[in-house]
């Protein structure tokens, strides 16, 4: 049962609209007409697109939140908002998929039972049964769904039956090695994440690391971002990367890619449960 914390940051409100001058004037009013205490606010003026991106944490002391929530909907129609009121205290419910590579799920579930993740993993959905212990060790209930060839249509039904069950509000793809069709991914409206095991846009598709070792790189990355009919053309979230030299054979930066792959998931995933990941088009803004 994912519980309710209670903390400074009970709601967090993401905003962005075209940049004028009193945005944060007319926001900031409305919160502190309602006396609430906000603890946090960032905002980025991108001036390419002449927008404005904000992000404010605060606390709600008396006030009612729905009232609060009209009260915002009557600015955002003013200055052309596209706005999300977050309740912060709902941990994120997360639901991982995987096949048969274990080292992101494993990283995900130490995290979460260490709890140093926002998000709670209700499920870990798998086309095979190989991580069926892990997952179970750790407390979660593991559903195998087989896909083949000719069965993904109902593979995808019976997925989007878990996440209606399971309340799940994102979908992590932790080398899930099955390309999701476009009306999944339309049904899921950017509420998963995949971890792509390359610096994108260099080496999409499958088998990135043997593309690398054949242009003979000396940097290996990983990729994170929403998951969108087009493969590996997400919205990106996060990126890292890693040296290598000549003499790593390709499993040897198949090994040596693991760890980038995971801190690199992990932090989007941490980022998009504290609600900071903003979705613009092909890009995304993160506050940090
Ligand atoms: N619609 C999308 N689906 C998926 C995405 C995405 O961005 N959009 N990311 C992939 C992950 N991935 C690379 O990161 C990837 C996974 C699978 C394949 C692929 O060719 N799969 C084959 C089956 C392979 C197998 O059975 O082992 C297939 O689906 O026919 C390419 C890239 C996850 N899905």
């Amino acid at each position: 049962m994912t519980e309710i914390r209670e903390n400074a940051e009970q709601f967090v409100l993401n905003v962005a609209c075209p940049n004028r001058p009193g945005i944060v004037h007319a926001l900031t009013s409305v919160l502190i007409a309602h006396e609430c205490d906000i603890a946090q606010h960032q905002q980025f003026d991108d001036h390419v697109h002449d927008m404005l991106f904000t992000r404010t944490a605060f606390g709600l002391a008396t006030a009612d939140a729905d009232v609060l929530r009209t009260e915002i909907g009557v600015v955002a129609d003013r200055f052309g908002m596209t706005w999300q009121l977050h309740d912060a205290r709902r941990p994120v419910r997360a639901l991982v998929m995987v096949s048969k590579f274990g080292h992101c799920l494993n990283d995900l579930l130490y995290r979460w039972t260490a709890g140093s993740l926002d998000a709670d993993i209700v499920q870990v959905v798998s086309n095979h049964e190989d991580l069926r212990p892990m997952a179970e060790r750790a407390g979660v209930p593991f559903t195998y769904v087989p896909v083949t060839k000719g069965s993904k249509p109902e593979a995808e039904e019976r997925l989007k039956q878990i996440v209606i069950e399971n309340d799940v509000d994102l979908v992590v793809l932790a080398r899930y090695m099955q390309v999701l069709s476009d009306d999944l991914c339309t049904w899921m409206g950017g509420r998963a994440i995949n971890i792509h095991h390359s610096f994108l846009p260099s080496f999409k598709g499958a088998r990135p690391y043997h593309q690398a070792y054949l242009r003979g790189v000396k940097q290996i990355g990983a990729t994170a971002h929403y998951v969108t009919p087009d493969l590996d053309e997400g919205p990106i979230i996060e990126q890292d990367v890693t040296r290598v030299d000549h003499s790593l054979s390709p499993d040897d930066l198949v090994a040596t890619g693991r760890d980038v792959e995971s801190l690199v998931l992990a932090r989007a995933v941490q980022w998009h449960a504290q609600h900071r990941v903003l979705q613009y088009g092909s890009r995304t803004v993160v506050f940090k």
